[in-house]
């Protein structure tokens, strides 16, 4: 057997090369070879240790069948062992393996170990994604990334930002966001500082004067050039990751929390809180809703009392993302004066409570009841009596965030439906070939498509306007286009879900991406603002602007 060297991503050293011939005859239970993607697996010993079984690596494929009453006939003149009338065994099972696993299984190392040699002179069936690469799978990827197609909004720069994050999300986040979402645990500081390294957190927060100074993801973009494409871009690239707990544990709490600190806080208190914050070492959240009031923000009940230089803040909230482990919460209470936003630190008084909600505990959602707590005065946000215009500043841009994040999580699903929709063989034919079946993938197609060229133009607009402008004429249509993205997101859930059937059942294997999205894609119509709402809002601002001098 002649040594061969094989530059792989998931072995390098020199490894054996063998003929098929040769892996045939491994077709026992405890001497079991099979092939997957032109890599030779000793199955042996782990056959015990199958997690699905042992059995359905020595059954037969159809193939095999065919093959083996070929060898039946034959044996009738010539006897075969009698165990080898029913091996999988022995046989190419890349077919068969990838209608069961998904290809990640292939490259988790206690897997990898199993690899003992390669067949000669025979190419991979499956070329599998390079970290950092992107997806050959048509729609898989935004028109302005796809081969051949041009853009007005990205430039070069917008390019190699898109590169340098995909690469950062696939080799730092990804292991690190399946294993949160899993366990429900909060994000490792480890994780946390190189995210603070690259500035990830500080460019959460779009484009602006807290950039300055800052090297910006190794220097590929300065802090004066980023704008919100790149800031979209990199919204993107994060939700590619489909663990929807874990995104939203990633410090969301920071992107709708920290902006009225530095929008509305006094200097000392930005001097001291906003470093720590956007370095990941301190953690902060956005405290505004209740059990008793959710989008109604008038109606809150929390209360903030006067007492010499303090607030007495006295009340509860809920739902709040982050808040388990939050050392800041920036809180909405009512005081004498009205509706007034303040900077509560965690102290004797604030107490957190995890709340179980549909998705992964990472995000560390909470209830927070706040019993006598003392909050100085100087850790007013904004002007008392003003909290309303100091906790809507923020809005546009949180709903465009989730709109981004949300666009591109359907786009993943777009892509697995159409990897599965093509891989998966019912009735010996693929799933793809159903009429049904290309119907969900067009309408899904389309939705997504729709979301992002509308997202596109907004986020140009916005490059374009001042805050204040944003305000007055987009807030109506990124209300609209936010409500319409998670309905889209909704419906290709349920269609995907169809699709993958009892796959998408199970956070775990084939269709583990659907189920954490199907679970999970009524987030996005609630967080920011319910659909309804925002719906009516949009409506609203376009009716504010009707002229009064135009008729049929
Ligand atoms: C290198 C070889 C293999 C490895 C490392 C492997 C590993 C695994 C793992 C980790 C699972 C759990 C589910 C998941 O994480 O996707 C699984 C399930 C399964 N495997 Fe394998 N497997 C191998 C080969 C095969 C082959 C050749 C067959 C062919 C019959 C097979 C049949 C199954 C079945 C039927 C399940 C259960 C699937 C389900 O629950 O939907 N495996 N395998």
């Amino acid at each position: 057997m002649a040594g061969l060297t094989i530059p792989s991503a998931t072995f390098s050293s020199t490894v054996k090369s063998f003929t098929l011939d040769e892996v045939t005859k491994h077709n026992k239970e405890n001497d079991l070879w099979v092939v997957i993607n032109s890599n030779v697996y000793d199955l042996s010993r782990f056959a015990q240790l199958h997690p699905g079984g042992k059995s359905v690596l020595l059954n037969q494929s159809i193939v095999t069948s065919f093959y083996r009453c070929v060898q039946y006939l034959i044996s009738l003149v010539l006897p075969p062992e009698p165990q080898s009338l029913r091996f999988t065994a022995g046989q190419d099972a890349t077919t068969v393996f990838y209608s069961l696993h998904r290809q990640e299984v292939l490259e988790r190392p206690q897997y990898t170990r199993l690899i003992v040699g390669k067949i000669q002179d025979v190419e991979e069936q499956v070329t599998p994604r390079i970290p950092g690469s992107l997806s050959s799978v048509p729609y898989a990827e935004p028109t302005w990334l796809s081969k051949e197609f041009t853009s007005p909004y990205y430039t070069d720069n917008h390019r190699l930002f898109q590169r340098k994050m995909r690469e950062f999300v696939d080799t730092v986040l990804r292991e690190e966001a399946l294993k949160c979402e899993e366990k429900g645990t909060r994000i490792s500081q480890e994780v946390l500082d190189k995210m603070a390294e690259t500035n990830l957190l500080a460019m959460r927060l779009g484009p602006g004067l807290h950039l300055h100074g800052r090297i910006l993801l190794g220097s590929v973009v300065k802090p004066d050039q980023f704008d919100y494409f790149h800031e979209l871009i990199l919204d993107m690239e994060q939700a590619r990751l489909g663990t929807r707990g874990f995104i939203d544990g990633m410090l969301s709490g920071m992107v709708i929390g920290l902006p009225p600190v530095f929008n509305h806080g006094s200097p000392e208190l930005k001097a001291r809180i906003v470093p720590e914050i956007m370095e990941g070492r301190k953690f902060i959240a956005l405290a505004i809703t209740e059990a008793f009031a959710g989008s109604d923000v008038n109606g809150l009940q929390t209360t903030a009392v006067r007492n010499g230089d303090f607030w007495i803040v006295n009340g509860t909230k809920k739902w709040i993302t982050n808040g388990t482990f939050a050392d800041y919460f920036t809180v909405g209470c009512q005081t004498e004066e009205g509706l007034t936003v303040m900077l509560i630190e965690r102290t004797e008084g604030v107490e957190t409570r995890p709340i179980k909600t549909a998705y992964s505990s990472t995000a560390g959602t909470a209830y927070v009841t706040f019993d006598n707590v003392p909050v100085p005065l100087g850790n007013t946000l904004g002007k008392v009596g003003q909290g309303l215009s100091v906790i809507l500043s923020n809005f546009n841009h949180e709903r465009w965030t989730i709109i981004a994040m949300c666009t591109s999580a359907q786009r993943v699903i777009v892509e697995e439906c159409m990897k599965w929709t093509s891989q998966r063989i019912v009735a010996g034919k693929p799933l793809s070939s159903q009429p049904v079946v290309r119907a969900k993938l067009g309408d899904m197609i389309s939705k997504v498509e729709a979301c992002q060229n509308w997202l596109e133009s907004i986020t140009d607009q916005m490059n374009h306007m001042s805050h204040r402008d944003v305000a007055d004429k987009l807030a109506g249509r990124i209300a609209l286009l936010k409500q319409f993205a998670s309905k889209a997101g909704r419906e290709i859930a349920e269609d995907a879900a169809q699709i993958f059937g009892g796959r998408a059942l199970t956070p775990s294997g084939m269709g583990r991406l659907i189920e954490n999205y199907h679970r999970t894609s009524g987030y996005d119509a609630i967080l920011g603002g319910t659909e309804d709402v925002l719906k009516d809002l949009g409506v609203r601002q376009a009716l504010k602007k009707m002229p009064s001098n135009v008729r049929l």
